[in-house]
């Protein structure tokens, strides 16, 4: 007997996760809110948005805050991802956040982009990484 083929990756869900998060962003100076959500190998989907301060510059990124609840929630490996803006618009991590993103998904982790889905070694080639400390 042949295994049952995979269901397609429900992406939907992982936006509505993502808008969801959006709603809850701290963003009054840029007035740009972010959502971003991930699913974690265990089935468990994380999420952040981002949090501004009146200093501006330590400010963080909705992915700041999806890594920590990773973290706070028992860790394991983010295996999609996708990030939307104020509109609910597929967005593109910023390039802090890729290295964020990296270090707890690896170069496999799919992506949503306004392009399409892609791994994140296409997102971060030569990607530096815990590899390199070992
Ligand atoms: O990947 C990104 C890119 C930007 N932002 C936030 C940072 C800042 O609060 C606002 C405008 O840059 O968007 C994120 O949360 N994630």
């Amino acid at each position: 007997m042949t295994a049952a083929p995979e269901p397609p990756f429900d992406w939907d869900a992982l936006h509505t996760a993502a808008r969801d998060a959006m709603s809850h962003a701290y963003a009054p100076y840029s007035g740009y809110p972010v959502g971003a959500a991930a699913t974690v190998d265990d089935g468990r989907v994380v999420t952040g948005c981002n949090v501004e301060n009146a200093s501006y510059g330590i400010g963080l990124c909705a992915e700041c805050g999806l890594v920590s609840q990773l973290q706070a929630t028992g860790g394991g490996r983010l295996t999609h991802f996708v990030c939307v803006d104020g509109r609910g618009e597929t967005l593109v991590p910023c390039g802090r956040c890729r290295q964020l993103l990296f270090e707890f998904g690896g170069g496999k982790l799919l992506l949503d982009t306004p392009d399409g889905v892609r791994t994140l070694d296409e997102m971060l080639p030569q990607a530096f990484g815990p590899g390199h400390l070992a």
